[in-house]
């Protein structure tokens, strides 16, 4: 089965045309891919925190999650965003079966960071690809929202790149991290230009120059954990041209693809 895991960033979900949904049901029913969706949602969090006059605190694109937060992140992730997701691709014919990784015991978890200042934050350690397997060769597309479940119960939530990655790593899947940029992006003579190609020192290079921050952090991190577990290619693409991902999965140049060793681009 050729795997492909595509994570849908907050940032464009709400913008997503019909074509991306309609592309990603073709690409399912002409057999060429198995696509597992894996969201985020960060935006719609932002927004109900808002409105409970909670702030939002993030620490290198994580965000602090406090039981009360975690409360808010799993009904805005697991119920609204992911049922948007599943209705966005009954509306173009496939079938989207909505999971969390709590359900099944999808995500098993252990936490981020053992000195408690990320809170209720998790680190992906097991994925029940079972699941997965089963709903695939019956024609479904699972979505799944990154809420994760550690031994003791408790649920934990997961960065969706994070997330993302640790699905393709245990299906030795691609991994397609889409969000509302057309990859990694750097100033160049006061115009932003595409890195086509980033190897890990790059990586750590242009974090600590600054060229990478926020939100692009763990995406970049995530790449490389699913590089580093097997996954054959990452991609960071821009979900408002659906034929990105067609050019992409036919081995066109698009986007930013992220490579462990040698030196592409300088
Ligand atoms: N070098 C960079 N190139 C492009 N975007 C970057 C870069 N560094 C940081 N970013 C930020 O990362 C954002 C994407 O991360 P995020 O908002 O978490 O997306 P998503 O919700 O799609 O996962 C971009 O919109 C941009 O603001
Ligand atoms: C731990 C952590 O940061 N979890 C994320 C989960 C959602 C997410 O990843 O959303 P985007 O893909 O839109 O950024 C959060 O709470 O915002």
């Amino acid at each position: 089965m050729k795997f492909v895991v595509l994570k849908v960033g907050g940032s464009i979900l709400n913008k997503l045309p019909k074509a991306f949904y309609d592309t990603i049901v073709s690409l399912k029913e002409s057999g060429r891919i198995h696509p597992i969706i894996v969201h985020g949602g960060g935006p719609e969090i932002n927004h109900a925190l808002d409105q409970m006059n909670v702030k939002s605190e993030f620490v290198n694109g994580l965000r602090v999650t406090s039981s009360e937060v975690l409360n808010v992140v799993e009904q805005v992730l697991s119920g609204k965003v992911n049922k948007h997701i599943v209705t966005k691709f009954t509306q173009s014919g496939g079938i989207g079966l909505g999971l969390s990784g709590v359900d099944a015991n999808l995500l098993k978890v252990t936490p981020q960071d053992k000195t408690g200042k990320l809170g209720f934050v998790g680190d992906v350690k097991e994925v029940n690809t079972n699941w997965l397997q089963l709903i695939a060769e019956n024609g479904g597309i699972p979505i799944i929202s990154p809420i994760g479940i550690h031994e003791t119960g408790q649920h934990y939530n997961i960065n969706g790149d994070t997330a993302a990655a640790a699905v393709a790593a245990s299906l030795g899947a691609k991994l397609v991290l889409i969000s509302d940029i057309p990859g990694v992006l750097e100033e160049i003579q006061g115009k932003k230009v595409l890195i086509p190609k980033l190897t890990k020192a790059e990586i750590e290079e242009k974090i600590s120059s600054g060229v990478i921050y926020g939100g692009m952090i763990p995406k970049v991190y995530s790449a490389l954990k699913a590089l580093s577990g097997g996954v054959e290619e990452a991609v960071i693409l821009n979900g408002m041209n659906p034929g990105d991902l067609k050019t992409y999965l036919s081995g066109g140049q698009v986007g930013t693809k992220i490579v462990m060793g040698e030196k592409h681009y300088v």
